[in-house]
C-alpha cells in the first residue's frame, strides 16, 4: 500500500485551546478517509497544517513517504477548505481558465473536470445564475484541473439542499471510483458513513478511533426485545447472560447490548427454555452514530 499522507503526533495550541492533540494517522492511497467530529473538534486546524497554512506547535506530517519537499507535494493535491472565489460575470468555463492560468497548468481538463461534476451542460452559464449546490461542484472542478492524487474537502455538503447533498455526495464517489485518494472533514456521521470506506474520529483535537467505516459498525450488535408479561424477570435474567453487555429500555422495547457473538436463535431457545416468550426480537447492528456516540462518551 502507497502511503499519500503520514501524521505524527501532530499538536497546535492556540494559546490555551488545544486543538489538535497528539494526532497521528495514515492516509492510504485509493481510500476515501473522513475525520469525523463535532463541530470545534480540530477537523479544519489539521487539514490547515497539512496544506501549510496553519502552522503546526510540534509533531509531523509528510506527504508521499517524504520523497517531495512540502511545496512540491502541494502541487498534486487538490484541496477546498474554504469557498473559492469565482467571478460572478464570468462562466464556469473562463473561471475555470483563469484558475489554469493562475496555477500555471493546461486548461485542457477544463471539459473533462466540468463533466465529472455534471456542469458541462451549464459551462457557459454565468457563476452568479448557479445555485449553491452548482457552485461547490464548480469549487471541486476546480481542484481537480492538475489531476491531484488526493483531493482534500472540508465539509463539503456545508449549506446545501437534500439534492445538492446527494449529488455532492455521487460525485465523491464518482471521483474516489476513478481511483483519487480522498480526504474530507465531516461532522456528519452518516455523510462518512455513505462516502467514506476510513474513518478518523476527533473530539477536542484527540483521536478516539481511526479505522475503516465497516469496521467500525461490525461490533456485536444489539438485540431488541419485547415481552407481555414479566418484563422485569427477563431484564433480570437478561443482565446476566455472559453474552450481554447491558439492557436498556426504549419505550416498549427492551435493548440488549451485546459483548459476545450470540445468534437471535440461540437467545431466542435460551430464554424460551427459562419460560419466557417473547413478542418481539431482532438483532441489529447498532448504527455508526451509536457508536460514535459511544465513543465520545466514554472517552
Ligand atoms: N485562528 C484561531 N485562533 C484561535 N482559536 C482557533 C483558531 N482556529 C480554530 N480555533 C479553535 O480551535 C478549535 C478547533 O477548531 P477547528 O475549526 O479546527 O475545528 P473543526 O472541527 O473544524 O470545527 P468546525 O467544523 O466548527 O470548523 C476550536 O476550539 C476553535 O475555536
Amino acid at each position: 500500500m502507497e502511503t499519500i499522507l503520514s501524521l505524527k503526533n501532530l499538536d497546535k495550541k492556540y494559546g490555551a485551546v488545544h486543538a489538535v492533540n497528539n494526532l497521528s494517522f495514515d492516509i492510504q492511497k485509493g481510500n476515501v478517509y473522513g475525520i469525523l467530529g463535532p463541530n470545534g473538534s480540530g477537523k479544519s486546524t489539521t487539514l490547515g497544517i497539512i496544506l501549510n497554512v496553519v502552522n503546526r506547535t510540534s509533531g509531523e506530517f509528510s506527504w508521499f513517504n517524504g520523497n517531495l519537499s512540502t511545496h512540491e507535494a502541494l502541487k498534486k493535491v487538490g484541496a477546498i477548505i474554504e469557498r473559492p472565489n469565482f467571478y460572478p460575470y464570468m462562466t464556469a468555463t473562463q473561471n475555470l481558465a483563469l484558475i489554469c492560468k493562475i496555477k500555471g497548468i493546461s486548461t485542457e481538463k477544463i471539459d473533462e473536470k466540468l463533466q465529472t461534476v455534471n456542469l458541462f451542460e451549464r459551462r457557459n452559464s454565468k457563476f452568479s445564475t448557479f445555485s449553491l449546490g452548482m457552485k461547490q461542484r464548480l469549487a471541486i472542478a476546480s481542484a481537480l484541473l492538475n489531476d491531484p492524487e488526493i483531493l482534500i474537502l472540508d465539509e463539503p455538503t456545508n449549506g446545501l439542499d437534500p439534492q445538492g447533498i446527494h449529488e455532492i455526495r455521487q460525485i465523491i464517489k464518482k471521483i474516489a471510483a476513478n481511483g483519487t485518494t480522498i480526504l474530507l472533514a465531516s461532522h456528519l456521521l452518516d455523510e462518512v458513513e455513505k462516502v467514506c470506506s476510513h474513518v478518523v474520529v476527533i473530539r477536542k483535537g484527540i483521536k478516539l478511533y481511526a479505522g475503516r467505516v465497516d469496521e467500525m459498525t461490525a461490533s456485536k450488535g444489539l438485540l431488541e426485545l419485547k415481552i407481555d408479561t414479566n418484563e422485569a424477570e427477563l431484564i433480570q435474567l437478561l443482565e446476566n447472560h455472559p453474552a450481554i453487555l447491558k439492557v436498556t429500555k426504549d419505550h416498549e422495547t427492551i435493548i440488549a447490548t451485546l459483548n459476545s457473538e450470540i445468534s437471535a436463535t440461540e437467545i431466542n431457545q435460551f430464554l424460551f427454555n427459562k419460560g419466557f416468550v417473547l413478542s418481539h426480537l431482532v438483532k441489529r447492528k447498532p448504527s455508526l452514530e451509536q457508536q460514535f456516540l459511544d465513543l465520545t462518551n466514554n472517552n
